[in-house]
Order: structure tokens, then C-alpha cells, then sequence
């Protein structure tokens, strides 16, 4: 067992492990033995949460059950929409939840304050059916709460997720503290190159979500991937992961399915390691050639800045 595996250097001097758990949709009931079977059977040192995902308490018991000490696991968390102007709020609930007194690392979910007086905690809607976007409050108010937290040990490290270019460069001139990570869906069909080439020019290191495309996912058959796959007796889902990781590239792959939490680290290090600049070229090509596609587009009404983007709700 490779406890951690590999990790990478933060731009506050702190490392985080490369190869991370997500809980996004894994159900209370199933993902308290899928964080301490992936803790304490396999060698997995990080975990990400989100407090929206509505399942920390679980997690928390999870990470208790597995018998690693607290010390030990890197454990992320990220601020919901409805909380932008109360951060340490929503900080406290998720600490509470977890059972931790500290985060290694929280992260603002989306770049898009909600209604915190809405007609719904997590999804505020208008009468029109959109989502209830706080228009008033500025993201470089949250970031300063966000420093807040830094600065009173609640968390160690700060970042953000779903972040184009143009939304750091929002809260990025006014910032004391840089974001260590931005969180993105990243894949081989949507690899955003050139975003990727901006985080490193700022020493922001990128995250990945939907590492393997989501659930149901078209990656796990892609022809090219498999290909390499054989070619270095690998998984097809090692390949996806790897891929990411010796780009620097952290990944988070999902599961509550015992054999692939497994399978999903190991095939990753693996993978990491045994990948040819040749391979990685394939992979960086396959979105240019035609296969481009992002998986999760939640209904924003407001302008994201990304490519690939799906036009804003009418
Ligand atoms: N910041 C953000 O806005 C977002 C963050 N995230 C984070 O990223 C994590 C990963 O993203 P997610 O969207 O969950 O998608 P993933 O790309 O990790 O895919 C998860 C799906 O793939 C299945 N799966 C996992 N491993 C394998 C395998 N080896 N072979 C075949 N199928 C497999 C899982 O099934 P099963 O569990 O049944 O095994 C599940 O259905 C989330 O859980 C969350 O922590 C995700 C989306 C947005
Ligand atoms: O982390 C997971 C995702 O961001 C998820 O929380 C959102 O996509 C959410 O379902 C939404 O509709 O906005």
C-alpha cells in the first residue's frame, strides 16, 4: 500500500496528495465506508467535500471509523452560493459536520453569490425559475472573509473552484492571499489548456473534477484512451487518471465501489508513471479533434467566463 501517494507543492509551501477521494452524490449510507475503506484499505490521504453536498456527516464518521489520525488526511471543503457573505457560517456548520476543528484546504464552490434571504437555503430561484443570484455582493468580499479564515487557523489553505480566468482576475489584484488551488472540471475531453497555462503563470495549481467525466461517462470507452490502456496493461480509468497527474494535475475521482477506490489510486500512480510523452500528446489532442465536452453545467444565469460553455439559460 503507497500511503498518499505522490503529492504536489502548494504555493504557500504546504503539499497536497495528488490522487483525492470525491464525495459529490455518494449517498449518506454508502460513502462513510467508502472514505475509511479508501483511508484505511488503500493508502488515500485526501478527501473532498463540499458543504452543499449534504453528506459531511457521514464523511466525518468515515474518516473516524478508518483510525488514520486527523494529522494525517487532507481534507477540502468549499463555501456554498447562499454563504457568500457569511463564510464563517458555512465554515462552522462544515467543521461541525466533519467533526474537525480545522480544514486543510476551503475552497468558494462557484463565483456566484446567492440569495442569502432566497426562497430556498442551497437554490433560490426568482418567480422565473432562475437561479436568485446576489447581484449586490462582491466576490472580492467574499475572498476577504475567506482570508479571515486563514488568518483565525479555522483553515490552512485557501482556494476557489469553478474559476475562468476572468473571475480570478477579479479578486486577484485586491487578494493578500493568493488561491493556492482552483477546482475545474478537467478531463481528456475537456482538457482547457489554456486556462491550465494561466493557473500555472499564477501558481495556482489545478484541480480536477470529474476526473473520469462524471456518472455514465463516455471517457471510460474512449477508443484512444483504451488503446493506451492495453498498450501499458493499464485500466482504461488508470490511463483518464494518470493522464491528469503527470500533468500536475491534481484528480479526484469519485466512487463508493471498493475495487475501483482501489484500483482508482493504484491505476493512477501507475499510470502517472508509465505514461510516454507520446501518450500524453494523444490525450492532449482528443478535444481539439472533435471529442470536446463538459459535463457539468449547473443552469447559471450569469456569464461564467469559460469556453465551452452552453448558452445562459433564456
Ligand atoms: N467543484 C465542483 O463544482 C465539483 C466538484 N466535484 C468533485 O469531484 C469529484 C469527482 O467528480 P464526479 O463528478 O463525481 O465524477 P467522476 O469523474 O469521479 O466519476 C464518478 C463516477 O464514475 C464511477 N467510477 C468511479 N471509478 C470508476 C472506475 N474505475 N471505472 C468505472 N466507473 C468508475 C462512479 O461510480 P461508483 O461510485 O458507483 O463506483 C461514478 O458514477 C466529486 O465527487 C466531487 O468531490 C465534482 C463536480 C463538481
Ligand atoms: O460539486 C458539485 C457541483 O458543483 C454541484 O454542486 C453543482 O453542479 C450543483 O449540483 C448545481 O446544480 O449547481
Amino acid at each position: 500500500m503507497s500511503v498518499g501517494g505522490p503529492k504536489f507543492k502548494l504555493n504557500n509551501g504546504a503539499e497536497i496528495p495528488a490522487i483525492g477521494l470525491g464525495t459529490w452524490q455518494s449517498k449518506p449510507g454508502e460513502v462513510a465506508n467508502a472514505v475509511s475503506y479508501a483511508l484505511k484499505e488503500v493508502g488515500y490521504r485526501h478527501i473532498d467535500c463540499a458543504w452543499a453536498y449534504g453528506n459531511e456527516k457521514e464523511v466525518g464518521e468515515g474518516i473516524r471509523a478508518s483510525g488514520v489520525p486527523r494529522s494525517e488526511v487532507f481534507i477540502t471543503s468549499k463555501l456554498w452560493g447562499t454563504y457568500h457573505n457569511r463564510v464563517e457560517e458555512c465554515l462552522d456548520q462544515t467543521l461541525a459536520n466533519l467533526g474537525t476543528d480545522y480544514l486543510d484546504l476551503y475552497l468558494v464552490h462557484w463565483p456566484v453569490p446567492l440569495n442569502p434571504n432566497g426562497n430556498h437555503p442551497v437554490f433560490p430561484t426568482l418567480p422565473n425559475g432562475k437561479r436568485d443570484v446576489y447581484h449586490e455582493w462582491k466576490l472580492t468580499d467574499t475572498w476577504k472573509q475567506m482570508e479571515e479564515m486563514v488568518k483565525k487557523g479555522k483553515v490552512k489553505s485557501i482556494g476557489v473552484s469553478n474559476f475562468s480566468e476572468a473571475k480570478l482576475e477579479e479578486i486577484l489584484p485586491s487578494a493578500e492571499i493568493i488561491p493556492v488551488v482552483d477546482q475545474l472540471e478537467l478531463h481528456v475531453y475537456n482538457p482547457q489548456h489554456k486556462l491550465i497555462s494561466y493557473l500555472k503563470s499564477k501558481g495556482i495549481v489545478p484541480q480536477a473534477y470529474s476526473p473520469l467525466g462524471s456518472t455514465g461517462s463516455p471517457l471510460l470507452t474512449d477508443e484512444v484512451a483504451t488503446s493506451i490502456a492495453e498498450k501499458h496493461s493499464l485500466q482504461t480509468a488508470d490511463v483518464l487518471l494518470g493522464y491528469l497527474v503527470a500533468k500536475g494535475i491534481v484528480a479526484l475521482p469519485k466512487s463508493v465501489t471498493p475495487a475501483r477506490i482501489a484500483s482508482n489510486f493504484t491505476g493512477a500512480i501507475a499510470a502517472a508513471e508509465k505514461l510516454d510523452a507520446a501518450d500524453l500528446e494523444k490525450l492532449d489532442g482528443l478535444a481539439a479533434a472533435g471529442k470536446q465536452k463538459r459535463f457539468i453545467t449547473p443552469p447559471w444565469p450569469v456569464d461564467l467566463g469559460f469556453e465551452n460553455w452552453p448558452p445562459l439559460p433564456a
